[in-house]
């Protein structure tokens, strides 16, 4: 199988301060690659390493085989990314945002932009104002501005967070249409253990800026479930999180 992002002992140190620490992952061809983690253990630090956007304090990482250095962008024409929230013009149509998106990323795949409309859901609508478009509407539009391109690789960082159960569930079809119908390997950051537990088949668990585990879907199936899984290893186990009480 082939490897299209290697990391091998990554750290980042802020002023010192580690927050991602000899971090090793592999993510295969193909794959969902579900990246766990409560809040502030460095998932959002380690994609922002992948798409050049921080600077690692250590370690390398291989997109398609390829190191890559400071100085290479070549290969973030193979990624599509939302890091955090997807940023548009408000008042401008959808599909005005992404002819925008093309011409200022000097991008010569305009002709693509229906069938992106089309791949998330939101042809009939793109003639809309972003502004009346829900956050669930804008996290598609923020997928179908990355996979313009059509591109291998998608990085998408929490794009469940903040959406209802509807959102969430046109999250889910989405990512599992683009890695079944499009053959996009796809590296999806969440806290939510039951929303990466239904997409992934392979997952990193990371807390405090170590991975503890990478382990495929199956292995884990075959003992318990995520939530059990993720509890052993956050917490040794506890349903609850220790406090001062307890
Ligand atoms: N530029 C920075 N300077 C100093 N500390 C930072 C910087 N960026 C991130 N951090 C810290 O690094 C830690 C990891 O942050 P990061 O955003 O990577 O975590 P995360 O797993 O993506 O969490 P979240 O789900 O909350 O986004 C946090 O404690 C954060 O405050």
């Amino acid at each position: 199988m082939d490897t299209m992002i290697e990391i091998d002992r990554l750290s980042k140190a802020y002023k010192g301060e580690e927050i991602v620490s000899d971090v090793t992952m592999h993510i295969e061809k193909g794959e969902i690659y579900g990246f766990l983690g409560p809040n502030g253990a460095g998932k959002t630090t380690i994609m922002k390493m992948i798409l050049n956007l921080v600077k690692p304090t250590s370690g390398e990482i291989r997109i398609l085989g390829q190191p890559i250095s400071h100085s290479s962008y070549q290969y973030l024409e193979h990624i599509g990314s939302i890091i955090e929230y997807p940023v548009f013009y408000e008042r401008l149509t959808a599909i005005d945002n992404l002819k925008l998106h093309c011409k200022y990323m000097g991008c010569s795949n305009e002709e693509r932009i229906p069938e992106a409309l089309r791949i998330v859901g939101l042809n009939g609508v793109e003639h809309k104002k972003v502004h009346e478009f829900s956050l669930g509407m804008k996290q598609r539009l923020g997928i179908a501005r990355a996979i313009i391109t059509n591109p291998a690789i998608l990085i998408l960082d929490e794009p469940i967070n903040g959406l209802d159960p509807v959102g969430i569930i046109d999250i889910r079809v989405l990512l599992l249409k683009l890695k079944n119908e499009y053959g996009m390997t796809i590296l999806v950051s969440s806290h939510i253990v039951s929303e990466i537990e239904s997409v992934a088949d392979t997952i990193g668990i990371i807390n405090q800026g170590k991975l503890l585990k990478e382990v495929k879907m199956s292995e884990i199936r075959e003992e318990s479930n995520l939530e059990e899984y993720f509890l052993k290893l956050i917490h040794g186990g506890s349903r609850h999180v220790k406090t001062d009480q307890n």
